[in-house]
This record gives C-alpha cells, structure tokens and sequence, in this order.
C-alpha cells in the first residue's frame, strides 16, 4: 500500500512566479490498485510520480510504502521497489547497450553492490524466454544495441524489465503519448495484461481519454495541485468520453 500524507511541492518559493505543484495532497492507493490519473496540463502529475519515485523531494508530508517511510530515501534507493515507465522511449534505458545488458542493469538497480542474478548463461536465457513470450521476434536481437529499436519496441521491453524484478508499484508517465497509434495499443494491452499477471499496483498517467476509460481501476483526476475527483471502478465504468471532456472545460 502507497500512503502519501499532506504532500506539498511548491516550485520558486517566494518568487513573483510561485507554483504550488502539489497542494496538500493526501492519496492512499491499495496493493494491486490501477489507478488512471488525468488532468490538465500543469495539473501536478508528473510532480506526483516525481515525488513518489524520489526525484524530487516533497516540501512537507510523508510517503509510506508498505509500511516503511520512503519519504527521505534517494531515488536510487526506491528504485528497488519502484519502476517508472516514461513518455520518451529513450528516457529509462540505456542506447549503446545491448538489450540483455539493458535487462542487467534493471536487475541491479537499487541493490548497492553486485548482486547474485545467475550466471551470464541463465540469465540471458531468462532474458530470451520472456522476450520471446512477447510476440515481437526481438528474442534473437537481445545482443543488439536498445537505441536500434523502435519506440513501442523499447516500451515493451520496458515494461518487461519492471515486472521481472518485482517491483513495487509502477509508476506510468504517458507511455504512449510518443507512438503511432497502433503501437500505442499494443504497449498497452501489453500493460494490461503483465499488471494483471503480477498484480502490480499502479499509477498511470495519460491525456489518452480511450485509454482513461479503457484500463485501471479507479480514475483520480488532479487540478491544481489537489485531488479534484476520486472515482471507483463502478463509477468510472459508467463514464463516456464526453463526461471526460466535460472536466476538462471546467476549468
Ligand atoms: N522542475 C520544475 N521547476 C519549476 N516548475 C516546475 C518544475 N516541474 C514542474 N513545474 C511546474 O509545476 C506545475 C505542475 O507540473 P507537472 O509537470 O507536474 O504537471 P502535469 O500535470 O504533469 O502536466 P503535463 O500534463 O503538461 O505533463 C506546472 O506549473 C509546471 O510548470
């Protein structure tokens, strides 16, 4: 469970150009939650995920994972338990490195020192056997570069790398803004079907209204810094596209 008690963000404190980010914002999501979160531009989103992952550290409030404060832990460290998928399918891996390595280092992250991921052979084949479950032919191209392929290839490999090493919570920052629409559906049926699987807690980012209303569990939407709406699952089912679009003329 993820428990964000009165977190506050304020970009340029005290300055003419003040931005409350995140404004005494308190949210408590649930071990295997899917939760959508939409909102203007600027709403706060990102700053949110930032926040949580600990690349940016809140003014005030407190952020529990599990029980155990994460609050004043560095990103690396939280790295361990939390995964961020981004916009840019370059950001997040690593170009000049092949795809197994690419996996490598993901198996690494948040662990000080070496680590015991089995031997070369091992865990290239673990690597090829979970590629190849995803249908693309990318299992014989594990020992090429990553900034080779394409950006729904790189996305779904992403995605792959998260759930291998049992993370936490996924943190999702409009994975599919930056592909063809076809890509698009295929990273996200994907998503769908590897959260599914592991059952992994999630926050999803997207200005992608279909994809809003199409996947999670529960839909918050941000304005100003603050938790505007809060919908279950029953009451998000019942939303049309038009219902979204509405929130978005309010303001
Ligand atoms: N590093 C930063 N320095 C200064 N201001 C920032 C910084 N990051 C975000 N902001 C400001 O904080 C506010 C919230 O930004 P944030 O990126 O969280 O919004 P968002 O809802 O993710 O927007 P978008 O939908 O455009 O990605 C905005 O006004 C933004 O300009």
């Amino acid at each position: 469970m993820l428990n964000i008690q009165q977190v506050t963000k304020t970009f340029f404190l005290n300055k003419p150009n003040e931005i409350k980010a995140l404004d005494n914002l308190t949210l408590t999501i649930n071990s295997g939650d899917f939760v959508v979160i939409v909102g203007a531009n600027g709403s706060g989103k990102s700053t949110l995920q930032h926040v949580i992952s600990g690349n940016l550290e809140a003014d005030a409030g407190a952020l529990t994972l599990d029980g155990q404060s994460i609050g004043n832990l560095p990103d690396y460290k939280r790295s361990k338990w939390i995964a961020r998928v981004f916009q840019n399918p370059l950001q997040g891996t690593a170009p000049d490195l092949s795809i197994v390595d690419n996996f490598r280092l993901a198996a690494l992250r948040g662990e000080r020192k070496k680590v015991k991921i089995g031997t070369d052979q091992v865990f290239t084949h673990r690597v090829q056997e979970q590629v190849r479950l995803l249908g693309m032919g990318l299992e014989d191209k594990i020992h090429q570069p990553m900034g080779l392929l394409s950006g729904g290839q790189r996305q779904a490999l992403t995605l792959l790398m998260t759930v291998m090493n049992d993370v936490k919570l996924l943190l999702l920052d409009e994975p599919t803004a930056a592909l063809d629409p076809r890509s698009a559906k295929k990273v996200m049926e994907l998503a769908h079907e590897l959260i599914q699987k592991y059952r992994l807690t999630v926050l999803f980012i997207t200005h992608n209204m279909k994809e809003a209303l199409t996947y999670g569990d529960r839909l918050i939407q941000l304005a100003n810094g603050r938790i505007k709406r809060d919908l279950t699952k029953r009451e998000k089912d019942i939303l049309k596209p038009q219902d979204l679009y509405e929130w978005f003329n309010e303001d």
